[in-house]
C-alpha cells in the first residue's frame, strides 16, 4: 500500500507556481490576483478562504477577500462580481461555496467572466470540460488528476467509480476520468446497492462526506482509493469518507483525509489563477500592440 501524499505534491505545485509568478512579474511586470467573494459568517467557509488567501501570499499573488454579512443582497453581490470581471488587477474570482438560501447561487456563477472563473464552475467552462476543450476545471477533480499523475497511476482502460454527482466534485470527476479514458461509473445517493459497484472498481473516488461510507467489504483487493471527503467527528477530528484504517490494508495506493485531496485543491487554485492571468496578460499585449 502507498500512501498518495497530497500534502507534499501541494508544496511542488506551490513552488513551480512560485517561480511563475516570479517569470511573469519580470517579463511583463503583472502580479496575479484572485478575489473571493464570501458571504455569511460559517466558520469553516471562513477558514477555508483563509487558507487559500495565505496560500495566494506564499505564491506572491495579489489576493482581496470580499467578506460579506449573510444578509446581503442578491444585487448586491452582482455588482461586486461585475466590478471584479472589470477589475484589471483580477484574474480569478471565486465565490466561496455555498452561499445563503436567498442567493440565487446559479445567476452569480453565471455573471463570472468565464475567463477570470478559476473555480471552473460556468456553465461555459463545464461545456468545454464536457467536450475535452481547454479550460477552466474545477479544483478538487483537478487535484485528483495531479495526485494520479504524480504516481504514475493510468486510469485509461480501467474502471473508476465516482460516488458522489455534484457539479463541485462527481460530475467534473467523472469527465477528467472519462477524457482521459476510463470506464466511469457515477453512483449517488438513489443508487441501489452502492458495494455492488464499488466491489467491481479499480479506482474508487468518493466525495459526499459521510464518514466510513466505504468499508474494507466494499473494494476488492490492490483498489485506488481517492478520498474526496472532509467532515469532522463529534470530537472535532478532520476525517474523509472512507474507513481509512481497515480499508488502506486492502489498497494498493490511498490518499489520507486530510493530507490528500484538500491541499491539492489549493494547490490547483493558485495554478488556475496564473493560467488565468497568463491568459490575461496576453491578451492585453495583443490590445496595446493593435
Ligand atoms: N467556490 C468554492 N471553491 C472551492 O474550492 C471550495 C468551496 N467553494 N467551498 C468549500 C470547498 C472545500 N474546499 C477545501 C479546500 C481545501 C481543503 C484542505 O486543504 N483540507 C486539508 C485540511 C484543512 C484543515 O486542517 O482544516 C486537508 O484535507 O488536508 C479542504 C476543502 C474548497 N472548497
Amino acid at each position: 500500500m502507498q500512501i498518495l501524499d497530497g500534502r507534499a505534491l501541494s508544496k511542488k505545485i506551490e513552488e513551480k507556481v512560485s517561480q511563475e509568478v516570479k517569470n511573469l512579474k519580470s517579463t511583463c511586470g503583472c502580479t496575479p490576483g484572485l478575489a473571493v467573494v464570501l458571504v455569511g459568517q460559517d466558520p469553516a467557509s471562513a477558514a477555508y478562504v483563509n487558507m487559500k488567501k495565505k496560500a495566494c501570499d506564499r505564491a506572491g499573488f495579489y489576493s482581496i477577500t470580499h467578506d460579506m454579512p449573510e444578509s446581503i443582497s442578491q444585487e448586491a453581490i452582482e455588482k461586486t462580481i461585475v466590478m471584479l470581471n472589470n477589475d484589471t488587477n483580477v484574474d480569478g474570482i471565486l465565490i466561496q461555496l455555498p452561499l445563503p438560501e436567498h442567493i440565487d447561487t446559479t445567476k452569480l456563477l453565471e455573471l463570472v467572466d468565464p475567463a477570470k472563473d478559476v473555480d471552473g464552475f460556468h456553465p461555459f467552462n463545464v461545456g468545454r470540460l464536457a467536450t475535452g476543450l481547454d479550460g477552466f476545471v474545477p479544483c478538487t477533480p483537478l487535484g485528483v488528476m495531479e495526485l494520479l499523475r504524480e504516481y504514475n497511476i493510468d486510469v485509461k482502460g480501467k474502471n473508476c467509480v465516482v460516488v458522489g454527482a455534484s457539479n463541485i466534485v462527481g460530475k467534473p470527476m467523472a469527465a477528467l476520468l472519462l477524457n482521459a479514458n476510463a470506464t466511469v461509473e457515477i453512483c449517488h445517493i438513489f443508487t441501489d446497492d452502492l458495494k455492488k459497484h464499488t466491489l467491481a472498481a479499480d479506482v474508487v473516488l468518493v466525495g459526499v462526506g459521510v464518514i466510513n461510507l466505504i468499508t474494507e467489504d466494499m473494494v476488492k483487493d490492490n483498489v485506488v482509493i481517492i478520498d474526496i471527503g472532509v467532515s469532522r467527528t463529534p470530537e472535532g477530528k478532520l476525517v474523509g469518507d472512507v474507513d481509512f484504517e481497515n480499508v488502506s490494508k486492502k489498497s494498493s495506493y490511498i490518499t489520507p483525509s486530510p493530507g490528500g485531496v484538500g491541499p491539492m485543491t489549493i494547490a490547483m487554485l493558485l495554478s488556475n489563477t496564473v493560467k488565468a492571468a497568463k491568459m490575461n496578460a496576453k491578451k492585453l499585449l495583443e490590445k496595446s500592440e493593435a
